[in-house]
């Protein structure tokens, strides 16, 4: 059953910025939902009109069928953690979570309780009288997010919540706080503009561009089957190449391959993994460059019509630079007018 309804929802700035426009969705109970995309794609202006942070123009925003599309933030079951931890540094741990609960007017026995069983919860059981700038970055993010799981919101926003913090602590913090997600089962929309964040994390992830919905899907579907080409070039490494179709095959760049679509123009897309390569006298590609990475290597690949491809290989020192080769690949899609039109 879905808790969070958002229905044709949008946001104008003064100016005319469109920042969301006309966005819809569904986010079931329990679910951890991301919304990725670039830069300015609309993802916390979206993120904040469901905290209650910003107002929206139009449409309609519910929870559990109650509408709180212009309630204040203090007066819905949401709990939002920022990118900055923005922590009262006046205050001891246990003083930033008791906060709010005091302001609930608990009483001072249950507080100490639900305190503790959340500093428990973000591993920080016994750092409830450390002043906050005693705490590290990742403990003090622990400690945002104790804040708001404190007061049970029915649903949590998470806003770039690991963005200040180095690659290794973010990576350990995502883990973390799927798995309390999970324990607590607890409805969660998180922003990030880290596809491995949300590839790693969602259940679903939306993926947006310039305040819309280009695909929402469980990670490996947008992954395996991006909807657009925006998808597939947003999404891990896909090679895109323009071309023309013709009598159900593809033409670019001295490439030839069948693609059983009608004459046009298609965009052809190519895993780098489901690319084969055979080394080949007079071959279609020159390697540009190998790179290893120890567990695999990339192989930078020049076509003619000055297009560069990326293939990965097993054994990347089979291969150098200058050598001449020939691809297979073993998937492709294509896009026509922005859609998928076919998919191997
Ligand atoms: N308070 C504001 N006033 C005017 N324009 C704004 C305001 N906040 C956001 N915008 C504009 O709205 C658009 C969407 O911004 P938003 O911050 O929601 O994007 P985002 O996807 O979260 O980007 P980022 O990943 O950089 O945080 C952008 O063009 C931005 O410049």
């Amino acid at each position: 059953m879905s808790v969070l309804k958002i229905s044709s929802v949008s946001k104008y700035f003064p100016g005319g910025t469109k920042a969301v426009d006309s966005f819809s969705l569904d986010v079931a109970d329990g679910e951890l939902v991301c919304l990725l995309g670039p830069s300015g794609s609309g993802k916390s202006t979206l993120l904040r009109m469901v905290g209650g942070f910003e107002d929206p123009s139009s449409g309609l925003i519910t929870i559990d069928g109650e509408d709180i599309t212009h309630l204040p933030p203090e007066r819905r079951p949401t709990g939002m953690v920022f990118q900055s931890h923005a922590l009262w540094t006046h205050m001891n741990v246990f003083d930033n979570l008791a906060f709010g609960l005091k302001l609930r007017r608990t009483g001072k026995s249950e507080i100490r309780e639900k305190v503790e069983a959340v500093l428990d919860l973000v591993g920080l059981a016994g750092y409830g009288e450390r002043k906050t700038h005693q705490l590290s970055g990742g403990q003090q993010q622990r400690v945002a997010l104790a804040r708001s799981l404190v007061l049970e919101p029915k649903i949590l926003l998470l806003d770039e919540p690991f963005a200040s913090l180095d690659q290794h602590l973010r990576e350990r913090l995502r883990e973390e706080v799927r798995d309390i997600q999970q324990r607590l089962k607890i409805t969660t929309l998180f922003v990030t503009h880290g596809q491995d964040e949300a590839l790693s994390m969602a259940d679903r992830i939306v993926v947006m561009r310039d305040g819309r919905t280009e695909q929402i899907d469980r990670p490996d579907v947008v992954y395996r089957n991006p909807q657009t080409p925006f998808v597939a070039g947003f999404i891990g490494t896909m090679n895109l190449i323009d071309g023309e179709v013709a009598h159900g095959r593809f033409h670019r760049a001295g490439l030839s391959l069948d693609l059983p679509i009608s004459d046009g123009p298609a965009i052809l897309a190519m895993r780098p993994e489901a690319l084969d390569l055979s080394l080949a006298d007079q071959g279609q590609a020159v390697v540009h460059r190998v790179t290893d990475y120890g567990t695999h290597g990339l192989v930078d690949l020049d076509l003619p019509e000055a297009i560069r491809v990326k293939a990965m290989v097993d054994h990347p020192d089979r291969f150098s630079t200058g050598q001449s080769v020939n691809l297979a690949p073993r998937a492709v899609a294509a896009f026509r007018d922005g859609r998928q039109v076919f998919r191997s």
